[in-house]
């Protein structure tokens, strides 16, 4: 067996007819018409000016009592993975910036081409190729072959149908891609107009755009349409249906294809072909509809399975929940930059001509920043927590039960929603921590917001998710009368009425050390929030029209089940054992500071429901900075612990060495503008108007 099979093989092992037509277009007559992490505390009080590139390789030796417990294999690999991109000149990415569209895409290209060249060579697991690809840092079509064209096919296909493609696509001998969103409907799935149907009659158009590797690269898409069969609609379903040739990549008969055009920021998210894709009378044979959740029969009978429909969405739910983890690296590296950057950085300081004050010294610096370093962590944890409770809804699934399906969709569309509007927001927080130079290309922070920020809204609208949490927790209470005892994430909600009754216990600062007193306010403020919402709902007639007019309320109410969720999975890991001398020690530092950064941020909440008192609220404040001269001796030791290279990074503000003003000097000079030390249009343009003026002043 070749090398490349082997791994294949594993990779496989390890993952667990009749003529039909699609069309987009309504005036279409035929079948299927388809419309690790370490954390080497120092003990210098992480006031190095940070260290030599010599001192890189020393101090990242790390030993293993260092190493936290939480990803042991994972740590080793992303370690792996990280050099092995760093040191190899193809995947080099500081000239991004400088490239055109076609170059910048072109090169995304050869670096996906190269990296799966590398993975079948070295014989890659799958984790270590996910983690190559992290590393690489680069969207790419490949992002959404392996995180939703595959997962697709493996959540809604039938045992045939994943034997039949997915061979081809783990080879990647089709490539293929999520085509979900149209042009009028994203949000709105069941609204989607592109059917599949055996005798379509409108006459209207309508194009599938957004999807990411679509518009040049796809061979296949799975395409979700509204299906109709026997003149009936029986919703949203995915279909596998090919785009482009794979002899010569034209696109195949019906099918228009093409790139949408340039996106936010220059290089950032532009190495993507997110595409337009619009169908004319595109026939596809009968078994390429995924089936798992609905069969459609020879005759064109439907037959449902015994999975739920809501599976249909279940890749969604699987990309939500990676999104989680995902928030937690880009925030990490941010904070990393902005950590490192300000040990170096010096503004002021003493009157007497001495050395001046490290701006992270400073407490506003410190209020700023050390939050966002918690945050990263805590979304570490609750991403990690995240995976395991969609592993349990898998293997729950696959035992045909189905009860924590809904509890499993508003935890990941929750959770990705908080994370990855904190963590947007937190990147542009560390541009403005690095003063003028985060807003220099080379900082590295412009381009990370661009890549991150569409987070916000794909995989989702965070507002539409959080209505979709709402939803759920307005169920919850509902059922709170019934009996049901809620259950999971909501079982604190079987406690309501003492929760309503509470009153928190803090009378000094140090109070607000307890878990369980921070647990319990966080409780208290969730559960007040539903009820109150549950009750202004309840006053209305029509539900539907009541959650209309309540959804501001209803999105802070589950912003605050979320946020509890974070806070209390941070409490849980650090029940567990920790290795590494005060480690444990620091992270819960952090954790105090996660849960009373958010206090202090929803302080109207906590107070308008009567959970604290604004003594308690003050106590807590006083704690917080307390905790923030706790974090400063090891803040750097915290953001090296996340590991990242240097070429990982890209920021000169961010080196591990620190070596951030000569480094900049030298980045400046490498800009095309300065290849000449006259510019090109000197002679055009400024040398007329002065000498326009010379006239003009000796008239
Ligand atoms: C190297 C490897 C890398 C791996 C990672 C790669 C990832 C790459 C990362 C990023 C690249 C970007 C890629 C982006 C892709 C996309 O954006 S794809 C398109 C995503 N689109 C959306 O997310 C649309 C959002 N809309 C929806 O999800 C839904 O339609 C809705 C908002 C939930 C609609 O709600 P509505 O109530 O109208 O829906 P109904 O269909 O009527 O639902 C009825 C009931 O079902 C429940 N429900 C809804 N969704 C789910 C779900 N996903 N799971 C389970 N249950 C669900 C809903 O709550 C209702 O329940 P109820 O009847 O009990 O109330
Ligand atoms: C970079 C990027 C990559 C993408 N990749 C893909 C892909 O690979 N495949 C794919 O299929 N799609 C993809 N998408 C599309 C993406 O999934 C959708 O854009 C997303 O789901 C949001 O839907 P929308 O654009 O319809 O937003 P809209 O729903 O139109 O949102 C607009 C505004 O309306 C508000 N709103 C909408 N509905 C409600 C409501 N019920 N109540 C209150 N407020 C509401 C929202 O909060 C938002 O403020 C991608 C998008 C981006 C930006």
């Amino acid at each position: 067996m070749s090398s490349a099979q082997g791994f294949l093989n594993d990779w496989v092992e390890s993952r667990v007819g009749l003529g039909s037509n699609i069309s987009n277009s309504r005036n279409t007559s035929v079948s299927y018409n388809i419309k690790g992490c370490w954390i080497p505390l120092t003990d210098n009080g992480g006031r190095r000016s940070l260290g030599s590139r010599e001192e890189q390789g020393s101090v990242r030796c790390r030993r293993d009592e260092d190493r936290l417990g939480w990803f042991p294999p994972h740590f080793d690999v992303s370690d792996r993975m990280a050099r092995l991109v760093a040191s190899d000149p193809v995947f080099r990415k500081d000239n991004r910036a400088m490239l055109s569209r076609k170059e910048l895409f072109k090169n995304t290209l050869r670096k996906a081409a190269h990296a799966w060249k590398r993975i079948i060579e070295l014989r890659l697991s799958e984790e270590e190729a996910s983690e190559m690809r992290f590393y690489v840092d680069e969207p790419a079509f490949t992002d959404l072959h392996w995180g939703m064209f595959v997962p697709a096919i493996k959540g809604q296909g039938t045992e045939e149908q994943q034997q039949k493609w997915l061979p081809l696509a783990y080879k990647m001998q089709i490539i293929g891609c999520y085509a979900q969103t149209e042009l009028g409907h994203g949000s709105n799935v069941q609204g989607l107009e592109t059917t599949a149907t055996f005798d379509p009659e409108s006459d209207e158009f309508s194009f599938i755009w957004w999807p990411g590797g679509l518009g040049k690269v796809s061979t296949h898409a799975v395409v979700y349409a509204r299906l109709i069969t026997e003149g009936q609609e029986h919703g949203v379903h995915g279909f596998i249906v090919q785009l482009r040739s794979l002899d010569d990549h034209m696109p195949l008969p019906g099918i228009t294809v093409g790139d949408i055009g340039m996106k936010f920021g220059t290089g950032a998210y532009n190495t993507m072909d997110n595409g337009v894709l619009r169908f004319d009378n595109v026939r596809i044979p009968r078994n390429q509809m995924l089936m798992r959740v609905m069969r459609v029969t020879r005759e064109g009978k439907c037959v449902q399975s015994n999975v739920p429909r809501q599976l249909i969405y279940g890749t969604m739910v699987y990309v939500r929940q990676t999104i989680v983890s995902d928030a937690s690296s880009a925030l990490s590296r941010a904070v990393c930059i902005a950590t490192r950057y300000s040990a170096v950085r010096r503004q002021f300081g003493p009157q007497d001509g001495g050395v001046e004050t490290q701006v992270i010294d400073y407490k506003t610096q410190q209020s700023r920043l050390f939050p966002l370093l918690a945050s990263a962590y805590a979304f570490r944890f609750v991403g990690e927590w995240l995976k395991w409770l969609y592993l349990d809804v898998t293997q729950r699934l696959q035992a045909n039960d189905f009860s924590t399906l809904p509890e499993a969709h508003a935890c990941t569309a929750g959770l990705k929603s908080l994370t990855t509007s904190a963590t947007a927001d937190a990147i542009e927080e560390c541009r403005k921590l690095c003063g003028g130079h985060g807003y220099l290309s080379s900082s590295g922070l412009p381009e990370l917001f661009a890549v991150y920020v569409p987070a916000c809204t794909y995989e989702g609208d965070n507002v539409v998710l959080l209505l979709q949490v709402a939803r759920f927790l307005m169920k919850t209470v509902s059922q709170l009368g019934s009996g049901k005892k809620p259950v999971g994430t909501t079982a604190y909600m079987a406690r309501a009425e003492d929760l309503l009754q509470s009153r928190c216990s803090v009378q000094k600062a140090e109070d607000w050390l307890k878990p369980s007193v921070i647990l319990e306010a966080f409780e208290a403020r969730a559960v007040r929030m539903c009820v109150a919402c549950a009750q202004s709902l309840s006053k209305f007639q029509n539900p539907e029209e009541g959650f209309l007019e309540l959804s501001a309320d209803l999105v802070e109410a589950a912003i605050a089940h979320c946020q509890l969720i974070v806070v209390s999975k941070f409490i849980e890991k650090l029940q567990q054992d920790i290795p590494g001398k005060g480690v444990k020690q620091q992270l819960q530092i952090l954790c105090y500071i996660y849960a009373l950064n958010l206090l202090h941020k929803h302080l109207g909440d906590f107070l308008s429901t009567g959970c604290i008192t604004p003594k308690q609220a003050s106590l807590a404040n006083d704690h917080l900075r307390s905790l923030y001269s706790k974090v400063r001796p090891n803040a750097i030791a915290l953001v090296d612990a996340f590991n990242y290279t240097d070429h990982f990074l890209g920021s000169v503000l961010g080196r591990y060495d620190g070596n951030v003003y000569p480094k900049l000097y030298e980045e400046a000079w490498k800009d095309p503008l300065n290849d000449s030390v006259v510019p090109d249009g000197y002679q055009e343009y400024i040398r007329p108007m002065l000498k326009q003026q010379l006239r003009n002043a000796r008239l």
